[in-house]
């Protein structure tokens, strides 16, 4: 049997975490963990789909396994909905910032397989934020932030444990997560 694994997909805002997320979703029937925020909703993001969108007071009555505060918003992702995830299938993934992975990390040990995901051009990286149809006011909040920098590279806690893919070329990128899917998909993986 498969063992229990999430994948941990983490890296600056705008690099592709959820791009990366659907294609496991698409391509290895991986469900995907779904978060909590107190964040309003993109164009075309649903409800109990791409998060549970949460006013501050119905946010705070979930439990977390960790929750941060993220360029003003909140965001949490509970024990309920990855237990959930997982009774879906061994394999899962989930979007999280540096800093839920390296909780995740922390509290999960081999079983959280952490992606860290790098664009090299920063001004490709707000490219791709401008064509997803974010508001430039929020772009600009958002790379403001302290949690915008932070995230440019990759946290002491995760050295030595992330997988490190360079987003750039798509073709490169799936190739990368193909191999790294693949060692976790053999019955008794020795991978850890
Ligand atoms: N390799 C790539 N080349 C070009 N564009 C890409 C690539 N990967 C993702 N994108 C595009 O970049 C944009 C941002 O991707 P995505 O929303 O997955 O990022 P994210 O890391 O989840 O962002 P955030 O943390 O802000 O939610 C999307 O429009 C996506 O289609
Ligand atoms: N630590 C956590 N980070 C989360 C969670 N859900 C999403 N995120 C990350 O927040 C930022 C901003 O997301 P956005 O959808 O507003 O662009 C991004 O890095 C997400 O990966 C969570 O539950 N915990």
């Amino acid at each position: 049997m498969t063992t229990k694994r999430v994948f941990v997909i983490t890296g600056p805002t705008g690099s592709g975490k959820t791009t990366v997320s659907r294609y496991l979703t698409d391509h290895y029937n991986m469900p995907q963990v779904i978060t909590h925020t107190t964040r309003a909703p993109r164009d075309g993001e649903v409800s109990g789909v791409d998060y549970y969108f949460e006013t501050p007071a119905t946010f705070a009555t979930k439990h977390y396994l960790e929750h941060v505060t993220y360029s003003g918003n909140q965001y949490g992702s509970s024990r309920e909905g990855l237990a959930a995830a997982w009774e879906k299938a061994p394999l899962i993934s989930i979007v999280l910032d540096t800093a839920g992975a390296v909780t995740y990390a922390q509290e999960l040990g081999t079983q959280a397989v952490i992606v860290y995901l790098e664009v090299p051009n920063q001004q490709a990286l707000l490219t791709r934020l401008t064509k997803r149809g974010d508001q430039q006011a929020r772009i600009e909040k958002r790379i403001a932030s302290r949690e915008f920098a932070r995230d440019q590279q990759l946290p002491a806690g995760l050295v030595g444990h992330a997988n490190v893919i360079v987003n750039d070329q798509w073709a490169q990128t799936t190739a990368a997560l193909d191999a790294l899917v693949a060692q976790y998909l053999t019955a008794d993986s020795s991978a850890n």
